[in-house]
């Protein structure tokens, strides 16, 4: 059986002075190397309908990006402080997430992604989390050395019996932390699989979801060759995408 194809998400990006759809080939590869096919679905000025390609697709992984999504998504300003935002972007994925959801397709949400989750869901965020009362910086430091910016640098505790700890454990994960917003209300209709120790939400899952549904706020895409937690949650992914494919294929019988 081929491969089951995964929608990889993009972002506006400026390159050679035009405007290109893109995304770092970490997610791509880390789709390759669990036995999936990628297939980017491009962000554009004009916002595409992904319904075609959920129609043959197996899984959606819904990137991280440098870029925040539009504060009034959540209800709150759109400082220029706040920003870089990437409004085709955010067209684009939070319907997705809903109509992904509404399948029951399998769906991983990294960094920017598990953020866009809360949002699509009717949830906010803090923009600024290292200002919050009690929060630590979980910003890396710019680095051109992408392995330093991406090093495993915080314990996060997985919730007990949840779906998370389904994958890895109930014991605490080592992470990396390139972010710095995070989920501020979370949206009704996701529970709580992982926290940092100040607080700050590092995974969800969607409440009964009909298939896999997580979000995580760090970056297991990174290591997903090395280390053993990220390869679990992508290889946990890729087994579900495989499942959908399988389903799919005895429908059509
Ligand atoms: N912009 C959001 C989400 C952060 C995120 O997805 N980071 C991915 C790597 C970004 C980089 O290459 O620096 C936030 O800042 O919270």
């Amino acid at each position: 059986m081929a491969p089951p194809l995964v929608v990889v998400t993009s972002d506006a990006i400026t390159h050679n002075d035009a405007s290109w759809s893109g995304t770092p080939s970490t997610y791509v590869t880390a789709v390759a190397v669990s036995g999936c096919m990628p297939v980017q679905l491009p962000v554009i000025a004009q916002t595409l309908d992904p319904a075609p390609l959920l129609d043959v697709a197996s899984g959606v992984l819904v990137t991280g990006s440098r870029s925040n999504v539009h504060p009034p998504l959540y209800g709150a300003e759109a400082t220029e402080e706040a920003g870089p935002y990437d409004e085709a972007r955010d067209r684009t994925t939070l319907p997705l997430i809903r109509e992904t959801l509404r399948r029951g397709l399998p769906l991983l949400c990294i960094c920017r992604g598990v953020q866009e989750l809360n949002v699509a869901l009717g949830g906010s965020l803090h923009a600024e989390l290292h200002e919050v009362e009690g929060r630590n910086d979980h910003r890396s430091p710019p680095q051109p050395d992408l392995d330093a910016r991406f090093a495993l640098r915080h314990d996060v505790t997985v919730a007990r019996g949840g779906c998370l700890a389904a994958i890895l454990g109930d014991g605490p994960v080592f992470v990396n932390s390139v972010h710095r917003q995070g989920i501020d209300r979370i949206a009704d209709g996701l529970t709580v699989e992982a926290l940092a120790e100040d607080g700050t939400v590092e995974a969800v899952s969607v409440t009964g979801a009909r298939a896999f549904a997580l979000g995580v706020q760090w970056h297991p895409e990174h290591w997903v060759r090395t280390d053993p937690a990220s390869k679990a949650i992508f290889e946990a992914f890729a087994d579900a995408c495989r499942a959908a494919q399988s389903a799919r294929t005895k429908e059509a019988a």
